[in-house]
């Protein structure tokens, strides 16, 4: 054989060695393909309204060219437009994805106790928060929500008033830097100061405690959550490999003992004294190192006085009542037999400081950005602040909460166009039949609610787009679907915190609003929206402010 016979032969062997194993994977991707398309679950999604799908890859080929989350956001929105308020998608030829946005069919889903299981997508936070509400189902979840309800009783958020104020004002101070600034990116302060609120709320802990734990325990929330945002927009990160090779898992490590050191340490001598004075609640001991700060600061004449808040409120029972932070609760629950292990409390905790610290933090920035950009809305809430507290700075009790009606007009109207959780995934048990058309969903598929189309729904909301507070006037809400407003979603899951997130969102508002002028050069129709598991806008939310001189002067 010759030379060029021997490199022939070679070649046709390399050749054969490659196209056998080639053939046959492609034949039994191709059976699998064709088994998969004649399964009743695969029918059934392929029955529902949505983008043609390509074999293996589903409708992953939309997301060829994307290069940020915010471009997700936009063609999602843009390709809504061309279908019914139910569409389905492939991810890959077995994974379905089904988007709906009509409340008959939100309802159907967020009031069962059925189809509480949140999809796959969740498991990303269960390294930080276990097993805690958010991601819990079954009798776990049914249990730990039922302790829960009472940490956010109305009669422990009133308590909360003089520390809402306190931040507020601590707030205030930061702000001082950015007056006359050419513009600046106001969501890194209301992150810090949201965090350092929650820290004091949920475990009694200052972010500023001297040993420095608190205000790394905050760094680590807020570096953790940014983590988290990461991983949902770039895909390649959710392989384990990548994540660890770009260092993230190492980062992450970091940050989660920092967060579980603190909160362990937290419970464990929080019990100690609860047991050490079972006859006097571990919160008087608590509260005794808060009443003296108190009393210093109320002689300096700085300080906002929490009882008097109380005092003056409509239920006056709640004045003499001490502030306990949410784990010294779940502490004397534990206690009164319910049971809760040192570890399910350190998931509470920690899903409270997610759960409250970002969508907070997103809620008051984008309220602020709005306000910058309507003026008028501005001057109306202005003029609403000024008849309850003229020119006097006291600080806001929480009886005045309940007076500022347009107000909060304002933040249920920012919540409504940009709500912070933008969409909320769980996993179907069993078949549903939706309500808005002859359609059957499939167990087993996950369900994405939309919040941000739902806000958005011209058969709704008169005039979707329009930054419009009045639509939360009463008269205009009469006719309204309770799921068609679903910023804290509805029903069993729903947030145990909204109460808090709306008293916190007032208090820290109006005491900006009282202090500084907002200012904004942009259009709403400018954002560059990103919606990854929260809202935000990708290009900061930049703003300017100025002393409000007087607010009569406004
Ligand atoms: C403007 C502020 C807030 C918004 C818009 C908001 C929104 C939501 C939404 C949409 C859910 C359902 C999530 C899902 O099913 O995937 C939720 C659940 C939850 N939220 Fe909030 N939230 C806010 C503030 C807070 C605060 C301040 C806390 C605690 C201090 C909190 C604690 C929770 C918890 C524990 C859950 C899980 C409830 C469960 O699954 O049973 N949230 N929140």
């Amino acid at each position: 054989m010759t030379t060029l016979e021997q490199v022939e032969v070679a070649e046709a062997q390399t050749g054969s060695s490659v196209l056998y194993p080639f053939l046959m994977v492609t034949a039994i991707l191709t059976m699998m393909h064709y088994w998969q398309q004649n399964t009743r679950y695969v029918k059934l999604g392929n029955k529902l309204p949505g983008p043609p799908a390509l074999p293996f890859i589903g409708n992953l080929h939309y997301l060829f060219g994307v290069r940020n989350s915010h471009e997700v956001m936009k063609s999602a929105v843009e390709l809504s437009h061309d279908y019914p308020p139910v569409v389905s998608g492939w991810i890959g030829s077995w994974f379905l994805v089904v988007f709906l946005w009509d409340p008959s069919d939100i309802e159907i889903i967020l009031s069962s106790h059925v189809h509480i299981d949140k999809s796959i997508e969740y498991s990303m936070f269960k390294p930080w928060l276990g097993d805690g509400l958010l991601i819990s189902t079954g009798d776990k979840w049914s249990s730990h929500s039922k302790l829960m309800a009472p940490t956010f009783h109305l009669n422990v958020l009133k308590s909360f008033v003089g520390l809402f104020n306190k931040n507020g004002q601590t707030l205030v101070e930061s702000l001082k830097k950015e007056v006359g600034k050419p513009s600046f990116d106001a969501h890194d302060y209301l992150s810090e100061t949201t965090v350092d609120t929650l820290l004091e709320a949920a475990m009694g802990v200052k972010s500023t405690s001297q040993d420095g734990e608190g205000y790394n325990y905050a760094m680590a929330v807020m570096k953790m959550c940014d983590i988290i945002h990461q991983s949902t927009y770039k895909v390649w990160l959710s392989l384990e490999p990548m994540f660890r090779f770009v260092g993230m898992a190492k980062e992450q490590m970091q940050h989660l003992n920092i967060m579980h050191g603190l909160s362990s340490k937290v419970i464990k001598s929080k019990k100690e004294e609860f047991i050490k004075s079972k006859e006097s609640p571990v919160s008087d001991n608590y509260y005794m190192t808060e009443q003296e700060e108190t009393d210093k600061e109320a002689q300096k004449g700085t300080y906002f006085d929490q009882s008097q808040g109380l005092k003056d409120d409509l239920d006056d029972d709640v004045g003499e009542k001490k502030r306990m932070a949410f784990l010294d609760l779940m502490i004397e629950s534990a206690q009164n037999g319910a049971v809760m292990s040192d570890a399910e409390m350190k998931e509470e905790v920690d899903t409270m400081m997610f759960e409250g610290h970002d969508t907070t933090a997103a809620a008051s920035s984008f309220t602020l950005c709005i306000l910058g950009i309507h003026q008028e809305i501005q001057k109306k809430v202005m003029d609403e602040l000024y008849q309850m507290f003229g020119d006097s700075d006291s600080p806001a009790t929480f009886a005045d909460t309940l007076e500022m009606k347009y107000l909060e007009s304002v933040i249920l109207e920012t919540l409504s166009l940009y709500p912070p959780v933008p969409i909320i995934a769980s996993q179907l048990k069993e078949d549903v039949k939706l309500a808005s058309g002859d359609y059957l969903l499939p167990a087993g598929c996950t369900v994405v609610i939309g919040t941000y189309k739902v806000h958005r729904n011209p058969e709704i909301y008169h005039n979707p787009e329009e930054f419009n507070p009045d639509n939360f006037l009463a008269e205009n809400m009469q006719n309204s679907h309770y799921y068609g407003y679903i910023p804290f979603s509805a029903g069993p899951s729903s947030c145990v915190g909204r109460k808090y997130a709306m008293l916190k969102l007032k208090i820290l508002l109006s005491t900006v609003l009282s202090n500084y002028k907002i200012m904004s050069d942009m259009k709403e129709s400018e954002f560059k929206l990103q919606g990854d598991i929260m809202l935000k806008r990708a290009d900061g939310f930049r703003m300017r402010i100025e002393p409000s001189k007087s607010l009569k002067a406004m």
